[in-house]
């Protein structure tokens, strides 16, 4: 379990986010979702390390996070950053001669999964072929956790569905999935639990089928009492 406990982030004066806690737990998808600008891509570059938090702790397992566990998360970021000259196998080969936790035989199956064709250049890949390398090559890193910023924007629903299908596919089993994104209405099916940000603070985290079980609500009712109330 990733365990996020307090974590602060300001840029100069500003707080971006305040007294943030909350879990990542194996086997389960877990969205963390709130509006433009809340802080969603800023709190996964924290629990990353990318980008270094003013307070609060992040552990794994209960052992505070550091350089040998980064290697149990698999962040893939919105977009690819892979040089665009590169054909979608040499993005791989890069991959698998920096990670020591790539996995070869993941990686074909995954290019076969989403019907890429190795010799394909990222720089002439549409952009839902560009999400599925995306995908591809953070999925092919063996991790207990994978974190996903907006893995759906701009691409087109059928890009979208070969995607989701990924969510229910043997990649992710056993694994902690969390999946940033405004777009509630494109993950709402495949989420177990859902953290709800506001003005940089969690306001909600709570599981999907409690609110549907006990209340008779659809994910998207709390999004509206929680974002237009
Ligand atoms: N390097 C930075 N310096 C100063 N402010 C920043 C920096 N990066 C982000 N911010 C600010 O922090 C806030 C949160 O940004 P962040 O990108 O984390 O939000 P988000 O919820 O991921 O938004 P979106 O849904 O649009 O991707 C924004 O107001 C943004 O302007």
């Amino acid at each position: 379990m990733i365990e996020i406990k307090n974590l602060e982030k300001k840029y100069g004066k500003r707080v971006i986010l305040e007294n943030i806690s909350f879990t990542i737990k194996k086997n389960e998808v877990t969205c963390l979702t709130g509006m433009n600008g809340t802080g969603k891509t800023t709190l996964m570059n924290c629990v990353m390390g990318l980008v270094p938090r003013n307070n609060g702790s992040v552990t794994i397992d209960g052992e505070n996070i550091q350089q040998q566990l980064y290697e149990k998360i698999s962040y893939i970021p919105d977009s690819l950053t892979m040089p665009r000259g590169m054909t979608i196998a040499e993005s791989m080969q890069f991959m698998a001669t920096y990670y020591p936790n790539w996995n070869t035989a993941k990686a074909d199956e995954l290019l076969s999964f989403f019907r890429l064709e190795p010799e394909m250049q990222l720089k002439n890949l549409s952009k839902g072929n560009s999400a599925k390398v995306n995908f591809l090559l953070g999925l092919s890193l063996d991790a207990e956790y994978y974190l996903m910023d907006e893995p759906f924007s701009g691409i087109d629903v059928f890009a979208r569905e070969d995607i989701l299908e990924v969510f229910t596919s043997k990649f992710v089993t056993d694994k902690g999935v969390l999946i940033a994104t405004h777009h509630m209405d494109e993950v709402e099916m495949l989420l177990d639990r859902i953290v709800m940000l506001r003005n940089g603070r969690v306001v909600k985290d709570f599981y999907a089928e409690d609110v549907r079980q006990n209340e008779g609500k659809a994910i998207i009712d709390v999004m509206r009492e929680v974002y237009q109330p």
